[in-house]
């Protein structure tokens, strides 16, 4: 199935029977990914008295309950109201599912004892472009990072910098495979998301930051649609599906 995607005079084709998921499977396992000092996710069949909602079990249908966190259990895309005290839903800021997105990899560099995305990074590997989303994978790129237990690790985080460099680009959706575009332990300083949604200016309501993706290596650097599809939760955060298409 092709399509042409036309955004302003500019035409692209992509072909919808060959999706690039950038997802990662979210499974109630102690080797799912994860971050923030909380257990794993938990899938249980519901129980009332003796009865058990599992075929398995002799139940009719397979009927469970789900506990997880979006932000720390894997692929979630969140709006401004994850540092508001008002509420904003990620149900209600992201209303356009389509993208022009640019993906880039990135080999974070180290910084005092942390290692950083930094504004000349971003620059370097962006060039001209002016996409509507940018997709950051970081390096090394290995598949672990679908299990990663990523508390207590201080991972690489973008420079404030960076992410004001990129909400002067217009950047509408940011999407990196990193628990958080932040420093994991920061005081509640969040100064990326900050940067990012212009949290002491004119709040970029519409944008939105995906983290927890993950890219693998077969999918190369360069431009693409991308679809950005949630769960539909009214909270600051949803479980998510970005998908991307090579632009043909
Ligand atoms: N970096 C923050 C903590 C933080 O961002 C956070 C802590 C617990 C659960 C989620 C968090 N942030 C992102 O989703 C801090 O050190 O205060």
């Amino acid at each position: 199935m092709n399509a042409t995607i036309q955004v302003n005079s500019k035409k692209y084709k992509v072909d919808l029977n060959k999706p690039l998921d950038i997802s990662m499977p979210l499974r109630a396992s102690k080797s799912n990914a994860n971050a923030w000092y909380i257990g794993a996710p938990e899938i249980q069949p519901v129980e009332i008295d003796d009865w058990v909602a599992s075929v398995k079990k002799g139940a009719s249908i397979n009927f469970n309950t789900i506990q997880f966190n979006p932000h720390a259990h894997g692929t979630h895309t969140e709006c401004v109201g994850h540092i508001t005290e008002k509420v904003y839903s990620i149900n209600k800021c992201l209303k356009k599912f389509f993208f022009v997105a640019e993906l880039i990899t990135v080999a974070p560099e180290l910084q005092g004892e942390d290692y950083v995305i930094s504004k000349q990074q971003i620059q370097f590997l962006l060039k001209r472009k002016m996409p509507q989303a940018l997709v950051i994978r970081t390096m090394p790129n290995t598949t672990d990072k679908k299990s990663r237990q990523y508390s207590n690790t201080n991972w690489a985080y973008l420079t404030e910098e960076a992410a004001e460099y990129l909400k002067t680009k217009n950047i509408q959706h940011l999407l990196i495979d990193l628990p958080s575009v932040d420093k994991e332990k920061d005081n509640g300083a969040l100064l990326a998301h900050k940067a990012f949604w212009d949290y002491n200016g004119t709040l970029r309501k519409e944008a939105t930051i995906t983290e927890f993706i993950y890219v693998p290596n077969k999918i190369s650097d360069g431009s693409y649609i991308l679809n950005l599809q949630i769960a539909p939760f009214e909270n600051d955060a949803s479980p998510s599906k970005p998908v991307l298409y090579k632009i043909e």
